[in-house]
């Protein structure tokens, strides 16, 4: 490329830094030096306000209030007011929404839930290619209650259910961690409820980035991280929603104190809490829902409208940069606007490419078995940032040096 034409795009990326002005957070985060962060799908930055809400529960909340932090410090009711925070982002009433387990535990909980409501259903859809943990998840439910697991893409799941009357639930991500493919919320959804079935949703990959609308598009019931785009920290607590019509009928496979109606009665008999308490299990990790409830604060003042199209523009400009580099791995995520918030590239030595990456500052991570993946973390990400990491790109491609990466032994967390 000449110099004149990446004069240009420097220019562009200044450009759309400055038309997407009213969605940079960056400020709001604390980044080190020389890198541009990629991987905030796997790890989200840690926020100026993030740090402080953790450390004012550490020392103040748990130092000095001791055990009254409950009570002063709002601790007891924090998993659902964290909760209705992040119902706002993925278009969900207040009251349907509380944080606290693992997202793991807590697609546990939607799944058998759900699936005790279909009792005269036998089939439980998922992706074969979702992450792991769902489809583990989704087979531990069925095995559990008798019925039998089909592994149905996405792209094949409303044809699947067209027609029939054996589904109890299709349990979907909403985007594909691997790929990055938005998939159809309202559309899957509406063909589960035309057969009768219920459809639960997995937001890691899209809550805080893409536009939700739980409401809007129907969904039974979601779930989703709260350490990638929401930023909450390592093992922040996941969320679980639950749509209203459906809290009264939700029986929690884990009947613990925290979601028991009198919960300080210590009565030994389990009578359900109302509403989307019932959805909690024990103690809650009050440090990770503080660090969370504080990460949280970078959204205020904006609309997840704008911030979905400062995600598309900066995954968009991305690939045009790649395209007129040069870069001419293949492109996985979909170029067109049914995609989340990453762009991931085919290449043989997709581990060395990354590490090479990360070598030149540019931390990204690589997903089996050929997956360059690429997050675009939109509050602190810059169209600059994308250009500078497409030319890092480009000169670890042309410059073939993953070559030297090649051999280098994997590391335990990819
Ligand atoms: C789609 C998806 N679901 C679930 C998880 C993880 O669940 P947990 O937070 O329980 O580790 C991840 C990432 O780790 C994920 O990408
Ligand atoms: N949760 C993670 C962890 O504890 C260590 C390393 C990575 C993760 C991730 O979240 C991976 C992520 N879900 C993915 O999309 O690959």
């Amino acid at each position: 490329m000449s110099d004149d034409a990446l004069t240009a795009l420097g220019k562009r990326a200044r450009d759309l830094d400055s038309d997407h002005a009213s969605t940079d957070r960056r400020g709001a985060f604390v980044l080190p030096e020389g890198v541009i962060y990629l991987d905030g799908n796997s790890l989200g930055a840690m926020s100026v306000a993030a740090r402080d809400a953790a450390t004012d529960a550490v020392t103040r909340q748990w130092g000095q209030q001791l055990i009254r932090a409950w009570n002063d410090s709002a601790w007891w009711t924090a998993p659902e007011r964290v909760g209705d925070r992040i119902g706002e982002l993925v278009g969900a009433p207040s009251g349907t929404v509380v944080v606290g387990d693992s997202t793991t535990v807590s697609l546990f909980k939607a799944l058998h839930a759900a699936a005790r409501m279909r009792p005269d259903r036998t089939v439980v859809l998922t992706d074969p290619d979702s992450f792991p943990t769902d489809v583990h998840v989704t087979r531990g439910v069925c095995d559990q209650l008798g019925l039998s697991l089909e592994l149905v893409p996405p792209g094949d799941a409303v044809a699947r259910l067209e027609g029939s009357n054996d589904v109890a639930l299709a349990s979907y991500s909403h985007v594909d961690y691997r790929t990055g493919q938005l998939w159809d919320l309202a559309a899957i959804t509406d063909a589960a409820h035309a057969t009768g079935a219920l459809a639960c949703w997995d937001l890691c990959h899209s809550a805080g980035v893409v536009e939700v609308g739980l409401t809007a598009g129907g969904a039974d019931f979601a779930v989703g991280c709260g350490y990638k785009y929401l930023s909450g920290g390592p093992g922040a607590p996941a969320f679980l929603f639950v749509a209203p019509q459906h809290l009264r009928d939700f029986t929690n496979p884990i009947l613990g104190w925290n979601g028991h109606a009198t919960p300080f009665a210590m009565t030994p008999d389990h009578v359900p809490a109302d509403g989307i308490t019932r959805a909690r299990v024990g103690t809650p990790p009050v440090l990770g829902i503080a660090a969370l409830e504080g990460a949280l604060t970078a959204y205020d003042g904006l609309d997840v409208v704008d911030v979905r199209r400062r995600s598309l523009s900066l995954t968009g400009f991305f690939i045009e940069c790649l395209d007129a580099l040069g870069v001419d791995l293949p492109v996985v995520t979909p170029r067109d606007e049914a995609r989340g918030s990453q762009v991931s590239l085919r290449h043989p030595d997709a581990y060395a490419v990354v590490q090479a990456l990360i070598a030149r500052g540019v931390i990204g991570d690589f997903r089996e078995t050929d997956i360059v993946r690429l997050g675009f973390a939109p509050l602190y990400l810059s169209h600059e940032d994308a250009l500078a990491a497409a030319v890092h790109l480009r000169d670890v491609v042309v410059g073939r040096e993953f070559e030297q990466e090649r051999f280098r032994q994997r590391a335990t967390v990819t």
